[in-house]
């Protein structure tokens, strides 16, 4: 294996170059790797990548991507492990609750009926999300059994993904998320996003806002608790602040995004994962 670094990408966003810059800035050998053209022998020869941070955005090519290089002794940022657990909600979810880490409510069902059976015994408003995703595509606020029919029908006839009903409470929060970035054992910054106008979701590809937020004792413990969940390496973890449950994570993002957050908080993220990767190199 050859010592360096590649970025593996798929489009290369604000993070990959960021990523590339801090690595070129500290005279890192690195490597830009499009996934696109990547072709990988599935068997015993070697690959000449170094330590690969993974950053596809399509969750099929990161999986398959990660599975393929670290089934042939690549090291990859995060492990298949982490994509696999941390790429799915519901998998997500089922590992906080094993470790004790509050999260949401969730249920799932797995037929059109049995969702909206849930719905009218558990009541209004849920949130309804696909199990894989981002950026908070195909997320709905179920409020009443019109919308659930409307929505849960228009679901039947999608890729069966979407027919995995995964069902959350709608958590009674301020009008914002956390995201705070863990890097090894230390949660290196942490924002609030708000919601843009006319929205209930916090996500900033949907208009939100982002302030920076100090990280509390209580916020670091819960955030490494998760990353651990996920056998994650470098991850942002997403919270919620419960009025009645404190704070719940709701998800751990294993190719995390971290442009607004360097933007506020202007904590140098992109050199402290080039760092952690070429310390795992060593
Ligand atoms: N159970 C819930 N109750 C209230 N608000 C929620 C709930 N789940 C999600 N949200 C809001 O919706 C947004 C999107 O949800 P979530 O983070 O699960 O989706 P996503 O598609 O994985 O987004 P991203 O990839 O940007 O993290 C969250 O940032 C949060 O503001």
């Amino acid at each position: 294996m050859s010592s360096g670094l590649s970025i593996l990408y798929d489009t290369i966003r604000w993070e990959e170059k960021a990523l590339f810059d801090a690595a070129k800035e500290k005279g890192i050998n690195t490597k830009m790797v499009d996934c696109k053209n990547l072709s990988i022998n599935l068997d015993k020869s070697k690959e000449d990548h170094g330590i690969v941070i993974q950053r596809c955005v399509s969750y099929y090519r990161s999986l398959h991507s990660t599975a393929a290089l670290e089934g042939k002794g690549v090291k990859v940022i995060n492990s298949l492990n982490t994509s696999i657990f941390a790429g799915n909600k519901l998998f997500t979810h089922m590992l906080l609750l094993k470790k004790g880490i509050p999260t949401p409510f969730s249920a799932v069902t797995f037929s059109e009926e049995s969702a909206l059976d849930l719905l009218d015994k558990r009541g209004y408003p849920m949130v309804i999300k696909p199990t894989v995703g981002s950026w908070g595509r195909m997320i709905a606020m179920i409020k009443d059994k019109e919308s659930a029919e409307a929505i849960i029908e228009s679901r039947e006839s999608m890729y069966p993904i979407y027919q995995v009903y995964y069902l959350e409470e709608f958590v009674n929060r301020p009008p914002r998320d956390i995201r705070a970035i863990v890097i090894g054992d230390r949660v290196v910054a942490a924002i609030y996003r708000y919601s843009g106008e006319d929205q209930w979701k916090t996500n900033m590809a949907l208009g939100g806002r982002a302030e920076e937020l100090k990280v509390t004792k209580e916020l670091e413990d819960i955030c490494i608790k998760a990353k651990e969940t996920v056998q994650g390496q470098i991850v942002g973890v997403d919270l919620m602040e419960s009025k009645e449950n404190g704070l719940v994570v709701h998800e751990v993002n294993n190719t995390t995004e971290y442009k607004n957050t360097v933007r506020v908080t202007g904590v140098n993220i992109p050199a402290m994962m080039i760092d952690y990767a070429v310390n795992l190199g060593k």
